[in-house]
């Protein structure tokens, strides 16, 4: 384990971004939970650099929690192998994993002063007082929770309780630290600035975090990269760009970005397009080339953000401005498309620039914003 004040290496994580690591890298091969019928977790696979932030992004019963109680030790894979640094750890108890925990519940120790709950585990590990001493200063500074130390828990606001459950993790240097829903507890408000200073605290440090979360843009905004996971499979596993600009199936593209959806078929492949004829209108659209031979069925998606209203006589499409409601700096629109099924299409606009009820538009997108699925993959 890295001590503090301890040089390390340094190291590069997916992205690019170079960190001085503290935390270790950690693997998960094939690991796989059934309870009686059911899949919690099916054969999951991934690779955790040392250093990086991953999330585990998924719908209720997605096999989240269970893929990270696997990883703590609270919970028996079937098959499958765990790995933390170069130690096999698939069989050993939680508390010869070393790991760090930050649960919902603060889980302080009520009778306790914050300098005592933060003391826990170096107590627990005969560390001596002084080095104790030194060492939970410095965690509470990191926090912004110095002046806090004498404090009981009741005494604190739900965002420093949870503060001080993350010293509680943080100092004694896991190689890795595990995280489930640690913000769902406070308001959106509080949400928003911890979600900054965790991961302020995690690239200052370098450490290897994975976090379980059902919130979307939580998850964008923290993670270095996201496994979306749905009904025990990891549907894709990579950068929040990566996921919301090029993810691999509707299922992606819908849960990161509620995406719009149009069926259509490719007509041919240009240089730099695949041309798509939309079924419903009959009309011409542009997507980014995509590997697919011309007839073949296809789902096209492009998310509310991304598409533009126009002039009514342009664009891939015209329809009719059902709905224009006003949230802050956007303004949310729906256009019930010409012809067919009459799909109704979500946008996002700048608020000032939003069309208005009633109002006849065109429907554009640039054609590097346009993903394309086969149909067969369920789109
Ligand atoms: N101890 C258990 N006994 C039986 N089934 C379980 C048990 N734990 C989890 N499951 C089932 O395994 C599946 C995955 O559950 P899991 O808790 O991992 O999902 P999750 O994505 O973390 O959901 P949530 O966001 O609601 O916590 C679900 O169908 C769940 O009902």
């Amino acid at each position: 384990m890295t001590e503090f004040g301890v040089a390390t290496p340094s190291i590069t994580v997916a992205g690019g971004r170079p960190a001085t690591a503290t935390g270790k890298s950690l693997s998960v091969v094939s690991v796989r939970k059934t309870y009686g019928d059911v899949v919690a977790v099916d054969e999951a696979s991934m690779e955790i650099a040392a250093g990086e932030f991953v999330t585990f992004l998924g719908a209720s019963g997605s096999g989240k929690t269970t893929t990270l109680m696997m990883i703590a030790g609270f919970c028996e894979p079937d098959s499958g192998t765990i790995t933390v640094g170069d130690r096999d750890v698939t069989r050993l108890a939680p508390q010869k994993r070393g790991l760090g925990f930050v649960f919902q519940q603060y889980l302080l120790f009520p009778h306790m002063t914050v300098h005592e709950n933060v003391a826990f585990p170096l107590t627990l590990r005969g560390v001596p007082k002084d080095e104790i001493r030194r060492r939970v200063g410095e965690t509470l500074e990191i926090a912004g929770l110095s002046g806090f130390g004498g404090r009981k828990p009741r005494e604190l606001s739900g965002g420093q309780q949870q503060r001080v459950a993350l010293c509680r993790a943080l100092v004694y240097r896991p190689p890795v630290i595990l995280m489930d829903e640690p913000l769902g507890a406070l308001d959106k408000k509080l949400r928003d600035q911890l979600q900054v200073e965790i991961k302020a605290i995690q690239q200052e440090l370098g450490l290897t975090v994975i976090y379980v979360t059902h919130d979307q843009e939580e998850a964008l905004v923290m993670s270095d990269r996201i496994a979306v996971m749905r009904d025990g499979l990891i549907e894709q596993f990579d950068t929040p760009r990566e996921l919301f600009e090029r993810p691999k199936t509707p299922f992606v593209a819908d849960f990161l970005g509620a995406a719009n959806f149009l069926p259509g078929r490719v007509l041919q492949n240009t240089g730099e397009h695949t041309v798509v004829r939309l079924d419903q209108s009959g009309s011409l659209l542009n997507a980014r080339r995509h590997d697919l031979a011309s007839g073949t069925p296809v789902t096209v998606a492009v998310q509310p953000g991304r598409i533009r209203a126009c002039a009514a006589d342009e664009g891939f499409c015209t329809g009719t401005v059902e709905t224009a409601t006003y949230v802050g700096t956007l303004v949310r629109a729906g256009v019930r498309v010409d012809g067919g099924d009459a799909s109704l299409l979500r946008l996002e606009v700048p608020a000032g620039r939003g069309p208005v009820t009633g109002e006849r538009v065109g429907i554009t997108a640039d054609p590097d914003d346009v993903n394309l699925f086969p149909t067969e993959q369920g789109g």
